[in-house]
């Protein structure tokens, strides 16, 4: 019999996404979350559902192979990218992944990263004590094939020099972005969903970012 889903764990799920959906990140049903269990188990949302209205019939577990405890309910459609960041990053105890208006125009028109250079929220980061440093945020491109999305990304994560950037992008679809726990993930993706909002406020006024 299958272990329950801690209470917290829900509840840390349920809030994130109604941040999420407050900021416009999670449109429709898009976007999904997680957050790692003690037994190489994991907590994530149930595909197709609103991150604005999550509760606890919402939330499923898997284990780190994404499999479903449960056969009967199916797991988010991008369980595979979330287990993955918690196979590769032992230090990862959540992922969250959101549609911004930012993020989708930004990955649509860039190479394989976008440069974030010279911003106060670079300190959202880990390693990054001040402004005066740079990242490369990786972009990949989109595939509806999550098992080799989630191969392309640890290619990627293969050629980058450590410490690994803790989020992101899907060409055209979203940023995933994970932390020591949910507060600190949203923390991450907050940062980065503002360093990308500036990047396009200084094109629409034609400033270089
Ligand atoms: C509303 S379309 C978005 C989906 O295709 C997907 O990218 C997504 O983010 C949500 O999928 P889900 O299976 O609900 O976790
Ligand atoms: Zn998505």
């Amino acid at each position: 019999m299958a272990q329950p889903i801690p209470e917290a764990a829900i509840q840390a799920i349920v809030e994130a996404g109604r941040r999420m959906a407050e900021r416009n990140w999670v449109p429709a049903t898009a976007g999904n979350l997680s957050v790692r269990l003690p037994g190489n188990r994991v907590a994530i949302t149930r595909s197709g559902f609103h991150k604005a209205h999550l509760d606890a019939g919402a939330v499923m577990a898997v284990d780190l192979g994404g499999a479903p405890e449960n056969p009967a309910l199916r797991p988010s459609a991008e369980t595979g990218l979330h287990c993955g960041t918690y196979r590769a990053f032992p230090e990862a105890g959540a992922v969250v992944h959101g549609h911004s208006i930012a993020n989708t125009v930004l990955s649509r028109r860039a190479g394989d990263s976008i440069r974030l250079e010279g911003y106060e929220l670079l300190k959202a980061f880990p390693g990054l004590p001040t402004h005066d440093a740079a990242v490369e945020l990786p972009v990949l491109d989109n595939d509806q094939d999550i098992a080799r999305l989630q191969r392309a990304v640890e290619a990627r994560w293969a050629r980058m020099a450590a410490p690994i950037l803790p989020g992101y992008l899907i060409r055209g679809h979203g940023v995933y972005v994970w932390g020591p726990d949910m507060d600190a993930a949203l923390a991450r993706l907050e940062g980065l969903e503002f360093m990308l909002a500036c990047e396009m406020a200084s094109l629409s006024i034609g400033a270089a970012p």
